[in-house]
């Protein structure tokens, strides 16, 4: 039986069949979930640590005997992991910070007019929840994406949570990144406790973080109840969208998609192409890989979702891209860089033969939670930005209102709005008289 049991000819089928073919596998499962999410989050609301307990041996079958995880147990973490392991995750932290910090901005200080001072301020937010997915398999880079601009923005607050039985590396990278707060309970009741607070665990401003889901209803029904609790983004189940030419090496190809098909059964990935040749090369390719991973039930489970598409020609496949709007993209062409101008929509891009996607979940710099369901058409991977708040201040001289005060009294009375003009005009006629 074929791995991938979905190809199909682009130019051969027809509108609702690509909207089919391009359609995210986990809004097809939303409305089961809706509701066992929204039972959770009242839950954690109401019985606050009593639910955490409750759910936590529902769902990771474990009898926590404490939410908190001991600062000691964090701090001691570091003799419990590999030398190794422990110097490629200070590396990775090296480039994620290197690339991070050259994302911070300036204040901004200008006069639109004379005597009109106008600024842009930069507050870091107070307090910020990270969460760190730990169901399938422990995301130790999850920490550095989120703990690093957390850090480098000044957010004073940063409370991890991750589901229970943290592994040590989460806790050494969590500490080396200043972390210090770290609860272990996971999936839709920890984004409930951090929205809400209980007992143990205390509210945050926002909440940041991919996972499976139950993680991902939970912040998106989070975002639509509560006004001083936002999120980042909807980081869902990990995408991959391959363009490829009769240049690419299927190898490599069937390599990437396996990698981002390993995360979980709700994973996504496409090979689109304009060669046949390629497709038949990768399809093989994939069926004598895939033995090589421990994960083959969950790789064989997700391309089920998965699909390969042939195309008249390139631009063919990137309009498919930037239609579908992958979280990461792979462009293996002859001239990857010549497409790149023409791609409008995806999380992180990665170029060429030597760029494997999963240079950037690790350590290349750039950010790995990215926007997936289609987000990517509107909406960026994590930044310094997102963890904190832009405020503009406007200052006025006497001479500055007088200058721009025609401008408001016209726009407020086209408006019809005569108190907006009033609160110029009282200081006019203060002024007038004054002298
Ligand atoms: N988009 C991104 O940037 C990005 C980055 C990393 C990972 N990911 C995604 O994150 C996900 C990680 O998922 P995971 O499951 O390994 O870890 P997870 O931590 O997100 O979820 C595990 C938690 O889910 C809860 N859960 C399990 N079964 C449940 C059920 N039946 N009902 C209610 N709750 C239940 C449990 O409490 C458990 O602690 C993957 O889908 C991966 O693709 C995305
Ligand atoms: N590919 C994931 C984002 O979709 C990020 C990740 C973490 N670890 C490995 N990969
Ligand atoms: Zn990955």
């Amino acid at each position: 039986m074929d791995i991938i049991k979905n190809i199909v000819f682009w130019s051969q089928i027809n509108t609702e069949q690509k909207l089919k073919v391009l359609s995210r596998p986990i809004l097809n499962q939303k409305k089961t979930i809706t509701k066992t999410v929204s039972q959770i989050i009242n839950d954690v609301r109401i019985l606050g640590d009593d639910a955490l307990y409750k759910y936590t041996y529902k769902f990771d079958k474990i009898n926590l005997k404490s939410i908190k995880v001991k600062f000691d147990h964090i701090a001691n973490a570091s003799t419990y992991i590999n030398k190794n392991l422990k110097k490629s995750i200070n590396i990775a932290k090296k480039n994620i910070t290197l690339f991070h910090a050259s994302q911070k901005n300036s204040p901004i200080k200008l006069n639109t007019q004379i005597g009109v001072t106008c600024e842009q301020l930069i507050r870091p937010i107070e307090s910020v929840g990270i969460y760190i997915p730990g169901g399938s398999a422990p995301l130790i880079s999850t920490v550095l994406m989120l703990a690093i601009p957390a850090y480098l923005s000044g957010c004073k607050k940063i409370v991890l949570c991750s589901p229970p039985n943290i592994d040590y590396a989460i806790l050494y990278a969590a500490y080396i990144c200043n972390v210090r707060e770290i609860y272990q309970i996971g999936g839709a009741q920890a984004i409930a406790a951090l929205a809400y607070g209980t007992k143990t665990i205390p509210k945050v401003n926002k909440i940041f973080g991919p996972g499976n889901m139950y993680v991902t209803e939970a912040k998106s029904q989070i975002s639509n109840l509560l006004n001083n609790t936002s999120i980042d983004m909807l980081a869902g189940p990990s995408e991959l969208m391959i363009i490829a030419d009769e240049h690419a090496n299927a190898d490599f190809i069937a390599s990437d998609l396996i990698s981002q098909a390993e995360h979980g059964v709700d994973s996504q990935v496409f090979l689109v192409t304009s060669s046949i040749k390629l497709a038949n090369n990768v399809l093989n390719s994939l069926k004598s890989q895939i033995h090589k991973i421990s994960r083959i039930t969950i790789v064989k489970k997700s391309l089920k979702n998965s699909f390969f598409i042939i195309t008249k020609n390139l631009l063919e496949a990137v309009a498919i891209s930037n239609m579908y709007a992958p979280e990461h993209l792979i462009i293996q062409t002859k001239k990857p860089r010549y497409l790149l101008q023409y791609i409008k929509n995806a999380g992180s891009i990665f170029l060429g033969l030597w760029s494997p996607e999963s240079v950037g979940d690790y350590a290349s710099g750039p950010n790995h939670v990215l926007p997936t369901y289609g987000y990517a058409s509107s909406q960026s991977g994590l930044s310094v930005r997102d963890f904190q708040k832009y405020i503009s201040v406007q200052e006025l001289t006497l001479k500055g209102l007088l200058n721009i005060s025609k401008t408001v009294k016209m726009l407020a009375s086209a408006e019809k709005l005569d108190g907006h003009k009033y609160a110029v005009q009282s200081r006019i006629d203060y002024i007038k008289g004054k002298n």
